[in-house]
């Protein structure tokens, strides 16, 4: 029966293991790369060992793995099998560091070891479980696709281009790519789905995603510890690098320097570079001349906000993948509210959801416009365009229906062209958008309106007047 054993055996493997190690590497490779490992446990034939982090893993696997067989066939014979658990660093957040065990599917070459000796990947001697990578901010996530990513024209190019990208990786003029844009567009998204695509349809590409401040973290350490050499030959093995929020290297020369060496090496071997950043190259300020010029030899591609069509289409496609269905004039309601970007348009449908399951009641825009109201509330935002309207309704005794009336006179239209000025001024919705929450007016009404108000302030003192008051109740 197999059995878990003590301490001591499990550091007399180890150390066995350790011993032939020692024989084969210098001395300090041995002390960067085996030192730090701490045996854990031997159950059976396996034997676990911790390593401090994810980078360390891939060390392990990418470069000692026929010295690690030849190790376990000395220690514990050549049916041994080999366990890691790797620390993920959790940064500053004061979690307990997790500890995944990473499991071993025995690999289909296990029994031929020679091929070990060919193609250390392929006969590595663990797998990460593709579950578990998840976990891991190299690793990709498996659920943004390109499936799921819906396009529209302020994502057009950026799209194509990444997938152009993904289908032949190095291969394109489109080298590097770089995709820029405000919070929340699909920056991330989009740069996930080309790794994951690449991963599924090239089996002998190495993909890594890293964002820049993990990048700068790595090369910190490996300068404490001295091993600079080791992190950037890391790098230049992978044959798509794909590298997240680029603004956060500004100021950082030295990580510059080094990201300038890896960029390089690999552009010149055809190897696939990906980029995103919050701004254009031409704002990122505190970047390199000689890395900025780098980055416009390929294509940039911008995201910008999701015109109305695209925010249906996303929210529409938001509660098909949690298996609901919603009336569309709930989504038509939420899309012209929400225009600032695709997480917070997510994260209206996710609280829209929670809140009907709560209070167990329909979706419908009553539901929707009390949701919105809490959200905007909680975060300390402007008004919403409904507080406008029960503001002025109050302020010149009408009704909100008169103000989305078709109606002229002369009591109803003043007050209902200061608030679509107000909501011009205080949200940062679309004319359309406006138009629509009084009575599905177009733009061009809008515009009059505002013009109208405008207009007024600089024939009477009272607009402006009227006005500040009404702000008041906005504070
Ligand atoms: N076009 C789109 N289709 C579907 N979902 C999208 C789209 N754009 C963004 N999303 C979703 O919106 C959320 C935010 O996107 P993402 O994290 O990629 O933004 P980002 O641009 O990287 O933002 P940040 O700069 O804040 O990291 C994600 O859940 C993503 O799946």
């Amino acid at each position: 029966m197999e059995r878990v054993s003590a301490h001591k055996e499990v550091d007399q493997i180890w150390n066995a293991c350790l011993s032939v190690i020692q024989q084969h590497i210098p001395d300090q490779s041995f002390r960067t790369w085996f030192e730090p490992i701490r045996p854990l446990k031997l159950y059976g034939k396996v034997l676990t060992i911790q390593v401090p982090s994810q980078f360390f893993y891939e060390w392990l696997e990418d470069n000692y793995v026929n010295l690690l067989r030849k190790a376990l066939d000395y220690a514990i014979g050549r049916d041994g099998l080999l366990e890691y658990s790797i620390i993920v660093d959790k940064g500053n957040e004061k979690h307990q560091p997790l500890t995944m065990n990473v499991s071993t599917p025995k690999s289909p070459n296990y029994s031929k070891p020679d091929n070990f000796a060919t193609d250390p990947r392929m006969g590595s001697i663990i797998k990460l479980k593709d579950h578990d990578s998840m976990n891991l901010d190299t690793y990709l996530n498996p659920n943004y696709s390109f499936d799921n990513f819906i396009e529209g024209d302020c994502n057009r190019l950026a799209r194509s281009a990444g997938f152009a990208v993904a289908q032949r990786p190095g291969l394109t003029s489109f080298n590097p790519l770089m995709m820029y844009g405000g919070v929340g567009l699909g920056k991330t998204h989009l740069v996930q789905a080309i790794g994951n695509y690449i991963m599924n349809h090239f089996d002998n590409k190495l993909v890594l995603y890293v964002s820049s401040e993990k990048f700068t973290n790595q090369f910190i350490n490996s300068i404490k510890n001295n091993t600079l050499q080791d992190f950037t030959d890391f790098y230049m093995k992978v044959d798509v690098l794909a590298i997240d929020d680029v603004q956060f290297l500004s100021g950082k020369e030295k990580t510059q320097d080094t990201f300038f060496h890896i960029f390089n090496h690999l552009h010149q071997l055809g190897k696939q570079i990906i980029m995103t950043s919050d701004r254009p190259p031409r704002e990122l300020v505190g970047l390199q001349d000689r890395l900025l010029s780098r980055f416009k030899w390929g294509l940039t591609a911008d995201l910008q906000t999701p015109d109305f069509e695209t925010r249906i289409a996303i929210i529409q496609k938001k509660i098909q993948s949690e298996g609901i269905s919603i009336d569309y004039d709930v989504i038509e309601y939420v899309a012209h509210s929400v225009n600032s970007n695709v997480r917070e348009l997510e994260g209206v449908i996710v609280s829209l959801m929670a809140q009907a399951s709560l209070t167990r009641r329909e979706i419908d825009v009553e539901l929707a416009k009390n949701t919105l109201r809490n959200i905007v509330m909680n975060e300390d935002k402007e008004v919403t365009i409904d507080t406008i309207q029960e503001v002025i309704a109050d302020y010149f005794q009408v009704t909100i229906a008169d103000l989305k009336s078709k109606s002229r006179k002369k009591e109803v239209v003043y007050p209902r062209q200061l608030a679509m000025f107000l909501a011009k001024e205080y949200t940062e919705l679309p004319l359309k958008s406006i138009g629509y929450h009084f009575g599905g007016r177009d733009h061009s009404t809008v515009i009059h309106s505002i013009q109208s108000i405008n207009l007024l302030m600089d024939e009477t003192p009272d607009v402006e007047e009227t006005l500040q008051k009404l702000r008041s109740y906005f504070k």
